[in-house]
C-alpha cells in the first residue's frame, strides 16, 4: 500500500444541518446555505460532506413517499450538481432516498459530484439499519429499503475516498477494500441515533481509521428535539492515528478540518501494519479487495 494516498494538503467541511424534515423545498434550501456559509467561512474548501438523508424524514414510512429517481431532473440531483458546481467543490451529497423505477425498489442512496458538477459515484446503502435494541431502539430499514451491491471508491486528483453510508461502517470489509485501492479515507453520511450513538459512534470511527491507517470521516444530521428519530450530532474526523482532529456538538454546526498527507505516512511509517499483513495464512477477505 503506498505511503503516498492523499496528494496534497485537503480542506474539508462537514455539514451538520437540520435537514430533515417533511418540507424538502425547506431541507434543501436549508443545506444550500449551510454550504454557502461553508465555503465563505473557509474559501479554499475542497470536499463538502452532506449527512445521511438530508433532504427528508429518516423514517421508514417516508422513504417512498420522498423518493426520487435519480437523474438530471431529480430535484435533489440538480440541487447537488448546481451546489458543486457553484462553489467547486467536490460534494459528498449526504443520501437521499432513490426509486430506482425498473424494479420499484428503494434504496438509501449518497451521490457524489466533482467540482463541475457532475455526478462521479453512487453509493446505495449495503447494509441496512435493522436492529431491536431492548429498551432503545427498533428500526428495520428493510421494511421499505433494499440494499446496494458494490462497495464504493472515488477517484479524484488528490487521491481516492471511499464512500459507506451509516451503519455501513460497523462492516470493516468495505473500509478495507477502499483502502486497499489506495483510498486516503472513508467517507461516511450518517445518521446515529441517541441509543447506539454514546456506544459506538467515536468507537467505530477510530476502528476504521486504525485498522486502515486512514481518516474517518463521519457526517451527522444536528439534533432537533421532539422530533421524530433523534440524530445523535457529533459529526467528526479521525487522523489515520486514531485520533479525533474535529467533531461537532449536537445542533447545527459546520466542522471544518485539514488532512495532511504526512499524517498518514507517518503512521504507516511507524507501524507499517498495511505492509505487513500475512495473506498467506488469512486469505483477502474479498476478491473485490486489491
Ligand atoms: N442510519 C443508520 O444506519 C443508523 C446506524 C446506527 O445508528 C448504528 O448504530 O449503526
Amino acid at each position: 500500500m503506498s505511503l503516498n494516498v492523499l496528494k496534497q494538503k485537503l480542506k474539508i467541511a462537514l455539514i451538520q444541518v437540520a435537514a430533515g424534515g417533511p418540507d424538502k423545498n425547506a431541507n434543501l434550501s436549508r443545506a444550500g446555505s449551510f454550504i454557502a456559509r461553508a465555503m465563505k467561512e473557509q474559501p479554499d474548501t475542497q470536499l463538502v460532506v452532506l449527512p445521511e438523508c438530508f433532504n427528508s424524514v429518516y423514517a421508514t414510512d417516508q422513504f417512498r413517499k420522498n423518493a426520487e429517481v435519480v437523474g438530471p431532473d431529480s430535484q435533489s440531483f440538480q440541487f447537488l450538481s448546481r451546489a458543486a458546481r457553484e462553489h467547486k467543490v467536490t460534494l459528498v451529497g449526504g443520501s437521499i432516498p432513490e426509486l430506482e423505477p425498473s424494479t420499484d425498489r428503494i434504496f438509501n442512496t449518497c451521490l457524489i459530484f466533482d467540482s463541475a458538477g457532475e455526478l462521479i459515484g453512487r453509493h446505495r446503502k449495503m447494509h441496512l439499519f435493522d436492529v431491536d435494541i431492548p429498551d432503545g431502539i427498533t428500526f428495520r430499514e428493510s421494511d421499505t429499503l433494499s440494499g446496494g451491491s458494490s462497495s464504493t471508491t472515488i477517484s479524484r486528483s488528490f487521491g481516492s475516498f471511499g464512500v459507506g453510508i451509516c451503519y455501513d461502517i460497523r462492516f470493516p470489509e468495505l473500509a478495507m477494500i477502499s483502502a486497499r485501492r489506495d483510498a486516503f479515507a472513508m467517507i461516511y453520511p450518517s445518521a446515529f441515533n441517541t441509543v447506539t450513538g454514546p456506544m459506538h459512534w467515536h468507537l467505530l470511527a477510530r476502528s476504521r481509521s486504525v485498522d486502515n491507517e486512514i481518516y474517518t470521516i463521519l457526517c451527522s444530521p444536528a439534533r432537533v428535539p421532539g422530533g421524530g428519530y433523534q440524530a445523535y450530532g457529533h459529526s467528526l474526523v479521525v487522523d489515520p492515528q486514531g485520533n479525533v482532529i474535529a467533531e461537532a456538538g449536537e445542533g447545527e454546526e459546520i466542522v471544518y478540518a485539514e488532512l495532511d498527507p504526512e499524517s498518514i505516512a507517518k503512521m504507516r511509517r511507524s507501524v507499517p501494519v498495511t505492509t505487513q499483513r500475512r495473506f498467506d495464512v488469512y486469505k483477502d477477505v474479498s476478491s473485490d479487495a486489491k
